[in-house]
């Protein structure tokens, strides 16, 4: 199954969370299923926050980051008919706004879950319910306004 970001032309492949073309990135890869859009990574040592054996607050945001605006591209496509990677004009979503809530420490050096829904989209707005879980519980909460790119003239 590709991922939604293995549909970003090459010309948007190198965002530090989520590019392919980045060597240096998290190359986070984002699915989407039915309601919710999933994906998945285990934060190494080098991504320790100041408590020893938890993850950096920056790099759970970064996730989440990623994660909303790919969720929103590919709801975007859905509510158009499209299928992701159709050859048409890509439909480009960036961060407008994104609030984050750490609930709990999240540890390292564990498969971590990032989960995402649509609350709305109207517009060029669309609303993202974030969810960054570890061994089923969750630590981080998120919610994201993702608004749809429109280069201008
Ligand atoms: C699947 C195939 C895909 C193919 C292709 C994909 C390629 C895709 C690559 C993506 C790669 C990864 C991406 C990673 C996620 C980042 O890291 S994105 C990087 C971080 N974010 C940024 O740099 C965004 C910087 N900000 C901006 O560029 C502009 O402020 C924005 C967000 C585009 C909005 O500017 P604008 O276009 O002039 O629009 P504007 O009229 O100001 O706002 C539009 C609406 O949003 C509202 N709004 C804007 N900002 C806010 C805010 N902060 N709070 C509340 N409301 C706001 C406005 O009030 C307005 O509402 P309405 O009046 O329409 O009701």
């Amino acid at each position: 199954m590709h991922a939604i970001q293995d549909h970003y032309p090459a010309e948007f492949a190198h965002c530090y969370g989520c590019g392919s073309a980045n060597p240096h990135g998290l190359h986070l890869k984002s699915f989407i299923e039915g309601e919710r859009t999933h994906a998945r990574f285990t934060p190494a040592a080098m991504y320790s926050g100041g408590y020893p054996g938890n993850v950096y607050g920056g790099l759970l945001a970064s996730l989440l980051d990623c994660h909303g605006t790919a969720t929103a591209a590919a709801f975007a496509y859905r509510a158009q008919g499209r299928a992701l990677g159709d050859g048409g004009a890509p439909i480009r979503f960036v961060t407008g706004s994104l609030k984050v809530d750490y609930k709990r420490p999240t540890p390292l050096g564990i498969e971590l879950l990032i989960e995402g829904t649509l609350r709305s989209l109207e517009g060029r707005k669309a609303v993202i319910d974030l969810t960054l879980s570890a061994d089923g519980e969750v630590c981080v909460t998120g919610e994201m306004l993702a608004v749809q790119f429109v280069a201008k003239a």
